[in-house]
């Protein structure tokens, strides 16, 4: 029996309750999330690490919706992702959660304001005031402001990746899932990516979990959870890249 969802009130945005995701049956299946139970919590910068293989994506990936548990469930906002067709989940998606990827993601033909706003209009949204203020606001503190008419590719790494920042931060969701933010970005640009996301989650609750390989980036984190075999093998408060080194070295352990 699955515990009942848990609801923003007590300032908890994603469950996970006993839950399983497996590719397969019999001797060769491949547990890819084995019966996890945890909660990431309102204004939390959360890092997922792990060795490859380990369940980093599919954990993300259910957590947003975009795949299915095996067994057990999933809640998201307070509500039962697992029990949700897919048009209910594609529209708490577009509603409650951002994303930041790797590659930006950002739309070629559309300039930064547009690609900010895109979200609004694809869930047909009208942008009130008070977004139209705090989207303002955003690209200030984002330091866009000179580049709104731009088009991505006239854009560095780095900016594109604020221009996804301001993107995924513009509609307030409940979770902003960031996969490798920092990948493709020089030392610089990665660390000014990431201290964005720190503030994100200090200034404006905003709660973020970020899947990545680097121990500098998840240092920025509140929290940080190894993955390893499709199961949570450490969960700690903020660490020093060194010590995520070091709970990263005992995960590959755990695997091999
Ligand atoms: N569609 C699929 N079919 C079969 N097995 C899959 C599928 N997707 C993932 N897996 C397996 O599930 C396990 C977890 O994969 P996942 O991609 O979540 O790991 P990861 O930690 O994100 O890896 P990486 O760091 O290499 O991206 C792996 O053993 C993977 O081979």
């Amino acid at each position: 029996m699955i515990t009942p969802p848990t609801t923003r009130s007590d300032g908890t945005v994603v469950s996970f309750r006993q839950a399983s995701k497996s590719y397969g049956t019999g001797p060769g299946a491949v547990h890819a999330l084995d019966n996890i139970d945890v909660d990431i919590r309102q204004g939390e910068f959360t890092a997922i690490m792990g060795p490859s293989g380990s369940g980093k994506s599919t954990f993300m990936n259910v957590a947003a919706g975009l795949d299915d548990v095996s067994s057990g469930g999933v809640f998201v906002d307070g509500q039962p992702l697992h029990t949700m067709d897919d048009t209910a989940r594609t529209l708490l998606r577009r509603r409650r959660i951002g994303f930041i990827f790797q590659s930006f993601n950002l739309v070629p033909t559309l300039t930064v304001t547009e690609n900010i706003t895109l979200p609004f209009r694809l869930a047909g949204q009208q942008i009130t005031q008070d977004e139209q203020h705090w989207i303002d606001h955003l690209v200030r503190v984002l330091g866009l402001t000179e580049r709104t008419g731009h088009k991505p590719a006239e854009l560095s790494g780095g900016q594109q990746q604020r221009v996804a920042i301001a993107r995924a931060l513009a509609a307030r969701p409940a979770i902003i899932f960031a996969d490798e933010p920092t990948g493709n970005l020089d030392t610089r640009s990665s660390g000014e990516v990431l201290r964005l996301m720190r503030s994100a989650a200090t200034e404006y609750g905003q709660t973020i979990a970020m899947v990545s390989h680097d121990p500098i980036a998840a240092s920025y984190a509140d929290r940080v959870l190894v993955l390893a075999d499709g199961r949570i093998v450490a969960d700690h408060g903020r660490l020093d890249a060194q010590q995520i080194s070091g709970l990263l070295l005992t995960a590959e352990g755990v695997v091999a």
